[in-house]
């Protein structure tokens, strides 16, 4: 069943801010689905329409088969939302702050292991006001996970989480899909989403560029496998220009380095390099990053996408 389903939505600020323009696709149910775009692509604001906190200009969105504007709380009943940027009331403590969302939710559960679950059980009974950045977070996601939501909205979720954090938002959100949830992993963050989500799609000022798997996502931009074969010396008869799939071979003293732009290429590429004399020492297999596929899809140039990465 599908668990989001957005159909041509736009959303248009005054006359000329298209935040989200004629935008189209569907989330399955028990996938981790990345939503991956640079600041401004216009991911915060298709959360807001799926959430109803701003009413699209044109198109639909629906949850479970519930539209997002007609039925609302029905949307919120089954939803978890980790926001981005969520600010904690400085004088409860995060056990209040689960207490909170299971009063909001019409839920019963235990405060003590949704906390254990995201590491700040031992600052239960702290006022979230000395929070840390991190601890804020896991408690915002402890906050989303109340009442275990069919699925789960993150929105930059890795924000402020230290490398522990990240692994634990990781287990957590795959954990959710194992379990049926489904999870919708917003970040402009590249390395975050292509670590954990089945599928990914590409905004780009407020535009969809690409719905895909990161596989699928390479063999479209066909940059290539870099695959390099270390070797006790250079080969001598090097055969490749009828290995399919296989471009750029290089020779250097130690070592054969070929792009393969077909996966059955790479075995064949050792195999010719063997057949060369070679003794194979060793070797290594580079995928073209998420990060340059991003560059590939918008048409920036890696440096840019990095910059936009770390802001
Ligand atoms: N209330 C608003 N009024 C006017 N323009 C807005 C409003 N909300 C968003 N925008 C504009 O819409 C565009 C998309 O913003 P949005 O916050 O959805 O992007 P985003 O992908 O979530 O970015 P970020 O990663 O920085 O959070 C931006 O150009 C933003 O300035």
């Amino acid at each position: 069943m599908t668990a989001i389903d957005v159909q041509n939505l736009t959303k248009r600020y005054g006359d000329d801010v298209y935040a989200v323009d004629d935008v189209s696709f569907q989330v399955r149910e028990g996938e981790v689905f990345g939503f991956l775009g640079p600041n401004g692509a216009g991911k915060s604001t298709t959360i807001d329409v799926l959430m109803d906190y701003v009413r699209p200009t044109a198109g639909s969105a629906s949850v479970l088969g519930y539209d997002a504007q007609d039925s609302a709380s029905e949307v919120h009943d089954r939803v978890g939302i980790l926001p981005d940027g969520y600010s904690l009331y400085d004088r409860l403590t995060g056990r209040e702050h689960v207490e909170f969302a299971n009063d909001l939710k019409g839920a019963d559960d235990d405060p003590e292991a949704l906390l254990d679950r995201v590491g700040i059980l031992d600052a239960a009974d702290r006022t979230a006001g000395g929070y840390s950045k991190g601890m804020t977070q896991r408690l915002a996601l402890a906050m989303a996970l109340v009442g275990d939501p069919d699925v789960l909205v993150l929105d930059e979720p890795s924000s402020g989480l230290d490398p522990e954090g990240i692994r634990d938002l990781r287990a957590i959100a795959r954990d959710h899909a194992a379990d049926g949830g489904t999870v919708f992993f917003s970040s402009h963050v590249l390395s975050q989403v292509e670590a954990v989500c089945d599928r990914v799609a590409i905004l780009d000022d407020g535009r969809l560029v690409t719905v895909d798997t990161i596989d699928g996502l390479r063999d479209a931009v066909g940059t290539g496998a870099t695959v390099t074969v270390t070797v006790d010396h250079p080969p001598r008869d090097l055969t490749v220009d009828d290995v399919p799939g296989l471009v750029d071979v290089t020779v250097t003293d130690d070592a054969v380095v070929g792009t393969c732009v077909e996966p059955t290429a790479k075995l064949a590429f050792v195999d010719r390099v063997r057949d060369a004399g070679c003794t194979v020492l060793d070797i290594g297999i580079d995928d073209p990053s998420l990060e340059e596929l991003f560059a590939a899809y918008t048409h920036r140039d890696v440096g840019e996408t990095r910059r936009e990465v770390e802001a």
